[in-house]
C-alpha cells in the first residue's frame, strides 16, 4: 500500500503530542488519566484503515460511506482527546507530572499553540467552553488555563473579560501568538467549488476581506480546528474551514489558500491564568490588569484615567463591559447604562507608583479588583 496516498501520517498527525484522553469511555475506574505511548498499536491500525479508505476512494467508492467510516475511526481513537465539558469536571484528576494547561477548542486550535508557547512541554488539555477551562483550574483538574483576550484585527474576546470577573483566577502571564490563517478543504475540492466557510467568529472576522472576495457564506463554529474537523468528518465538498496549518495536518485537509487574514500582522494575545497570583517583580517589564466601576457624573472616567497619567504610567488597553448585576443606574430621573472598566497598565504592583495610583483610584471607584500583575510578553513575532 503506497503511503503517499495517506494524508494522515502517524507521527505528525494522529499522535501530535497529547497523551491523555479525558473522554469518560477512556477513563480508568479510579479516575486517573489513561496514557498512551507513541507506539500504540491502535494508532497504526487507524493509519492503516485510513490508507485503505483512501485506496478505496481512488476506486470510486461512495463518499458518504467513507465519511461515516472516517468519523467512526476518529471517534474511537484514544489519540485525539475529546474536549472537557462542564459535566465531566468532577471526573478526572491532575496527576501532578507535566504542567497541565486547559485551552478552549480541539487539537489544532490556535489556543493549543498558545498554551504550548506559554508552557513549553506542557500537557495541553482541550475544553469545550471558556467557562470549562476556568473551572478546570479552579477545581485543580489542571494547573493553568491559557485563553484568548484580544486580537489585533478582530478586537476583544468579550466573553473572557466577563469570565475573568465571574471566576477567581489570577492572571500570571500573557503570550502573544502570530495567527496565520489558511483556507482548508478536502482533497480534490477546488476554490471554485466552495460555497460556505466554517470557523470561529474571530477567525472569520480576521479574514473578512478574503472571504468577501470569494463570496463565501460564513458559518460560525466553536473553534477553528473544530471547523477543520467537521469538514474532514463530514467529507464536505462545498465548504472550507479557516484554520491553521497544524489543523490541516491533524485532520488530513488540503491547504487551498495561505495567509488569508486581512493583515499579515495578525496577533492574538492570550492570558495565562492560575489559582494563585505570582509575586510581582521589578526586575523586568511588568503589566497590571485591573477592573473597576465608577459613580455616574461628569468627568469621572477622565479622573480615573488621570491617576495613571499623573504618574507617567502607560495604559496599554481599556475595555468597557456592561455591569450585569446593575446594568442600569438612575440619576436625576434619567437611566444610564452602567459599566465595568478593564484597564491594563505598564507597571508592576511591586512599584510604589502603581500602588499610589490604585490608592488614588479607590477614592472614587465604587469597585476595584486587581486581576493580576505579570511579566509583559516582549517576544518579537
Ligand atoms: O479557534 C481557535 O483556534 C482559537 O484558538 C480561538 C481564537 C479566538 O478566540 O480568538 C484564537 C485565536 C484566533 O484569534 C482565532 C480564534
Amino acid at each position: 500500500m503506497a503511503m503517499h496516498t495517506v494524508r494522515l501520517s502517524p507521527a505528525t498527525q494522529l499522535h501530535g503530542g497529547i497523551s491523555s484522553n479525558l473522554s469518560p469511555s477512556n477513563r480508568k475506574p479510579n479516575n486517573s488519566i489513561v496514557r498512551y505511548g507513541c507506539g500504540s498499536s491502535k494508532r497504526f491500525r487507524i493509519v492503516t484503515v485510513l490508507a485503505s479508505l483512501r485506496e478505496n476512494d481512488a476506486n470510486g467508492r461512495d463518499n458518504s460511506v467513507r465519511a461515516m467510516e472516517v468519523k467512526k475511526i476518529f471517534e474511537d481513537s484514544p489519540l485525539l482527546p475529546k474536549p472537557l465539558s462542564s459535566n465531566q469536571l468532577t471526573e478526572s484528576v491532575s496527576n501532578g507530572s507535566r504542567v497541565r494547561v486547559a485551552y478552549q477548542g480541539v487539537r489544532g486550535a490556535y489556543s493549543e499553540s498558545a498554551a504550548e508557547k506559554a508552557y513549553p512541554n506542557c500537557e495541553a488539555v482541550p475544553c469545550e467552553e471558556f467557562d470549562t477551562a476556568f473551572e478546570a483550574v479552579e477545581r485543580w483538574l489542571v494547573d493553568r488555563a491559557v485563553l484568548p483576550i484580544e486580537n489585533s484585527l478582530g478586537g476583544s474576546i468579550h466573553r473572557n473579560y466577563d469570565l475573568l470577573l465571574r471566576h477567581n483566577l489570577h492572571i500570571v502571564g500573557e503570550v502573544k501568538l502570530a495567527v496565520r490563517h489558511c483556507l482548508l478543504a478536502n482533497h480534490g475540492v477546488n476554490i471554485e467549488d466552495l460555497r460556505r466557510v466554517l470557523s470561529h467568529p474571530q477567525a472569520l472576522a480576521q479574514c473578512e476581506n478574503t472571504l468577501t472576495k470569494l463570496g463565501l457564506v460564513r458559518e460560525a463554529v466553536d473553534d477553528t480546528a473544530g471547523a477543520a474537523k467537521q469538514i474532514a468528518f463530514e467529507n464536505l465538498n462545498d465548504a472550507a474551514a479557516v484554520a491553521s496549518e497544524k489543523a490541516a495536518k491533524i485532520y488530513g485537509l488540503n491547504i487551498v489558500a495561505k495567509d488569508i487574514q486581512d493583515d499579515c500582522d495578525n496577533v492574538t494575545r492570550f492570558l495565562m491564568l492560575a489559582r494563585e497570583p505570582i509575586i510581582p517583580g521589578t526586575n523586568r517589564l511588568f503589566k497590571t490588569s485591573i477592573v473597576f466601576s465608577l459613580e455616574e457624573g461628569p468627568g469621572v472616567l477622565f479622573k480615573a484615567l488621570a491617576v495613571f497619567a499623573l504618574r507617567q504610567i502607560n495604559l496599554t488597553k481599556i475595555e468597557s463591559r456592561p455591569l450585569r448585576k446593575h446594568p442600569l443606574r438612575a440619576s436625576g430621573g434619567l437611566k444610564y447604562f452602567d459599566y465595568l472598566f478593564y484597564v491594563d497598565f505598564e507597571a508592576s504592583m511591586a512599584d510604589e507608583v502603581a500602588q499610589n495610583a490604585l490608592r488614588h483610584l479607590e477614592e472614587f471607584a465604587t469597585f476595584l479588583r486587581v486581576l493580576g500583575s505579570y511579566p509583559v510578553d516582549t517576544t518579537m513575532l
